[in-house]
């Protein structure tokens, strides 16, 4: 067996209201990757907490492809790959499950292979991999990024806000692939909805870089992917303006969904019961999580 590594990945949310396939930031929830080469062998895999018995244990697990993509790109032939992985990011939810597990195989096979690859690299392989940077890009660096594709490179600014918020994180009792969430996405939108959203997404990184937390309540509104998600999400739009009415600074839905979150800097409890609740009058089960922005990405343990 050759050498194992271990690597623990935080979850993220994409998005935040207006900045579709660009804005995300890293959360304090987090997965655990164990892996191992070997030269003989084929694919094992545990899978500890979220997702165990539902992750696919071959070629078609993300997490594998991640690390065969590295075996590939480095000229490494290992047919052995053991993996172990511990998860608390719910799966199809809107909290990057995906990304964390590419990224995760990205970097653990990386660190076992010689470390050749930079993170820019590995940013790159992921987002051809995950098929958009918003989720990757903060899973891989921390704090909140905004990312984009330019000519196949994935260009990306970090950064972290001068004043902190909790991100409160309503989880339903459902799965939504984002998959089944980009469909129902029309294919052109009106000139006045993308400009809608070019003021907005300019005026959600200024209120995050300058701390002017305020300007999230108009800063988080969208026209051009949660209007056409709504109609998946029994209560959507309750339980945003519910989160409002209890104190949140601004909500969204996070990622792909079914997840919702909302920004707050006083009572994050408060709002989370009050989404719940909201949720409950669809008669949609739902829990929340109080996450702050996890600032170190995935890191090797
Ligand atoms: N730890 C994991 N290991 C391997 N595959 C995983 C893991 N977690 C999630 N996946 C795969 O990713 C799929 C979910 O990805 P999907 O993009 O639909 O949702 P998400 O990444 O959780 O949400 P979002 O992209 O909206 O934040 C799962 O159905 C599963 O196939
Ligand atoms: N930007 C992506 C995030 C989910 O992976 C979407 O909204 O489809």
């Amino acid at each position: 067996m050759a050498n194992a590594v271990k690597i623990r990945v935080p979850g993220t949310t994409a998005n935040c209201g207006p900045g579709f396939d660009a804005v995300g930031i890293a959360c304090t929830i987090y997965n655990e990757l164990e892996l191992s080469l070997s030269n003989e062998g084929g694919i094992s895999l545990e899978v500890i907490g979220e997702g165990a018995g539902a992750i696919p244990s071959d070629n078609s697990n993300v997490a594998v492809k991640a690390i065969k993509m590295v075996l590939a790109k480095t000229g490494h032939n290992y047919q052995g790959i053991q993996l172990k992985l511990t998860n608390n990011i719910p799966l199809a939810r809107g909290l990057g499950s995906s990304a964390a597990a590419i990224v995760g195989g990205l970097i653990a096979a990386n660190e076992l292979t010689g470390n050749s690859l930079t993170k820019e690299n590995i940013l790159d392989m992921a987002t051809a991999l995950e098929g958009h940077p918003d989720n990757v890009a903060p899973a891989i660096f921390g704090g909140i990024t905004i990312s984009i594709l330019d000519s196949g490179n994935t260009q990306y600014l970090r950064f972290l806000p001068p004043s902190g918020f909790s991100m409160v994180v309503v989880i339903p009792a459902f799965n939504l692939s984002t998959k089944a969430a980009r469909k129902v996405l029309p294919d052109s939108v009106p000139f006045s909805d993308a400009a809608f959203n070019v003021g907005r997404t300019a005026l959600l990184v200024g209120a995050l870089c300058s701390g002017e937390l305020k300007l999230l309540s108009s800063a988080l509104e969208d026209k051009l992917h949660q209007p056409y998600r709504e109609k998946l999400i029994p209560g959507m739009a309750q339980v945003l303006s519910a989160a409002r009415q209890a104190g949140a600074l601004g909500a969204a839905l996070s990622g792909a969904g079914p997840c919702l979150i909302a920004f707050t800097s006083s009572n994050p409890e408060e709002v989370g019961h009050a989404m719940v609740k909201a949720f409950r009058i669809h008669n949609v089960e739902a829990k929340f999580h109080i996450l702050n922005i996890d600032t170190q990405g995935a890191i090797k343990l």
